[in-house]
């Protein structure tokens, strides 16, 4: 065997492509709870080999995926040809980068987001003005429709356009055909492959040789991107001709202004951005919708401290129910389960095994988020929706768990997580503010089953909504 010794236990080699099938059997739909089972047989730390040479490490459980995002030697990245062609055939951005470059790119993105308002109050006018178009359409939608409303792509067209603003500096009108056909592109992407197909470790030559099959195999739509692409390139040549050095807009002239040379690479990152964090506003509304006293004491609680305005971000200290409910929202839905796939970038230990350098790693944070429900769990029940376990037994402080790790943790940590929580905030606590949610009459309720992906859905949902005086 090509097993290393003390390698983790596991089922004995996996054919490269058989490992899907296999996976399959043992959850048709959803990896992550696939993987869940393979660790629930064989132990918190569970690996394979893909074809002859690429080891495969599932890590689950609160414990073993805390070691596995704190050691360093485990926050490399995957590459592989058919995700370097949407960096223009190289390692670029952020993401999928690793070593010194990712390093170098982290930091700077970091810092520039940072000072163009990102994460703090400043870019809160700009979320603002989103909520505002987002609750004219939804008024729209209630007259033509008798109050009922297909929430269908309806927030990723506002969370596409606060990136966009922050990296572009534009902003689009909710019904400009081209933003319409942006989102569809980056809706149908996301959609077009999962987790399992989209880390096959294909060899390189795979992609020079049978392009169109190898395309096949992994399920990404990389030519989907090829409008995208245009369209970013399109801006920056905009950019380039009309900004000026010492006043940097957006994110493009901070970028351009400090490598004139280099191609910019956003659009390998903004498609999974804007998904998870639409996905998380409608998947709160979905649990609320299920849980119809909840939606009301949060309704309580805004009226209380908000009055008759729209929630402000220096109100959230004062709102621990919504806040409570709002992370009970992200525990339950898991829109990024298994993370983003990690590799060992050298030979390490995880739980007492040996991990073999090049292994790609994951993180199942589904894991974390759900106990098995025996005497050892941290989330007694975890299958109901409860905003109490995350508030103090007088309900009037809001406790943070590392248990709960909806953006992951440690060195590869998700960079947008100030700016996704603002605006998953904004949101949501503005639409619960302004309406009621129900579901419509004589159907059954919208299912909270996600929709796979690169990363979990919402499946688009109709609701009844009342205007709240
Ligand atoms: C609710 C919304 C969001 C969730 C749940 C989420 C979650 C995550 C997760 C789980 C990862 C992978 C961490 C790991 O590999 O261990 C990640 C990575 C990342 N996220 Fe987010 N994210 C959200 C929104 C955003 C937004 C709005 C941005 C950009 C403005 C963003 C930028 C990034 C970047 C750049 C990475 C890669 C970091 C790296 O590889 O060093 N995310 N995110």
């Amino acid at each position: 065997s090509i097993r290393p010794s003390n390698f983790p236990p596991g089922p004995r080699g996996l054919p490269l492509v058989g490992y899907i099938p296999f996976l399959s059997k043992l959850d048709a739909e959803y990896p992550h709870l696939a993987l869940k089972k393979l660790s629930d047989h064989y132990g918190p730390v569970t690996g394979f080999y893909l074809g002859p040479c690429q080891p495969f490490i599932s890590v689950c459980g609160y414990q073993a995926v805390r070691e596995a995002l704190y050691n360093e030697d485990l926050a490399g990245r995957p590459s592989n040809a058919a995700r370097r062609e949407r960096t223009f055939g190289q390692r670029l951005g952020v993401i999928h980068n690793e070593g010194p470059e990712w390093q170098e790119q982290r930091r700077f993105t970091l810092r520039h987001l940072r000072d163009l308002g990102f994460g703090r109050t400043s870019s809160e006018g700009l979320i603002r003005e989103e909520i505002e178009d987002l609750l004219e359409e939804i008024r729209a939608c209630q007259l033509v429709q008798h109050g009922s409303v297909d929430f269908k792509g309806m927030f990723n067209l506002s969370l596409i356009n606060i990136l966009w603003a922050l990296i572009g500096g534009e902003r689009f009108k909710r019904d400009d055909q081209r933003l319409s056909h942006l989102l569809d592109i980056v809706d149908n992407f996301v959609h077009s492959a999962d987790f399992t197909r989209a880390n096959i470790p294909l060899p390189d030559f795979c992609l020079s040789y049978f392009p169109s099959l190898t395309r096949k195999l992994l399920g990404l739509r990389n030519d989907l991107f090829t409008p995208l692409q245009d369209f970013i390139r399109e801006r920056i040549r905009q950019h380039s001709k009309d900004r000026s050095e010492d006043n940097p807009r957006d994110f493009i002239d901070v970028y351009l202004q400090e490598m004139t040379k280099s191609q910019l690479n956003s659009s390998d990152n903004s498609s999974f951005h804007a998904e998870t964090t639409s996905g998380s506003i409608g998947f709160a509304i979905l649990y609320l919708l299920h849980n119809p006293e909840i939606q009301r004491r949060i309704q309580m609680e805004l009226d209380q401290i908000c009055g008759d305005s729209l929630p402000q971000l220096s109100q959230r200290p004062s709102l621990p129910y919504t806040e409570a409910a709002l992370m009970e929202a992200q525990r339950l839905s898991n829109i990024t389960p298994l993370a983003v796939a990690h590799k060992a970038l050298r030979d390490t230990q995880l739980q007492g095994y040996s991990i073999p350098r090049g292994s790609i790693v994951t993180v199942n944070l589904f894991t974390v988020h759900h106990d098995n429900d025996d005497d050892e769990s941290f989330w007694k029940e975890s299958e109901i929706f409860r905003p109490e376990r995350h508030l103090s037994p007088d309900g009037r402080k809001l406790i943070k768990s590392d248990h709960l790790l909806p953006f992951s943790a440690g060195k590869r940590a998700c960079l947008g997580e100030p700016l996704a929580r603002n605006t998953y905030f904004l949101f949501t606590a503005s639409l619960l503010k302004v309406f009621e949610f129900h579901p419509l009459p004589d159907r059954p309720l919208p299912t909270l089953k996600p929709k796979n992906g690169l990363t979990l859905g919402y499946d688009g949902f109709e609701a009844m909504v009342t205007s709240r005086s």
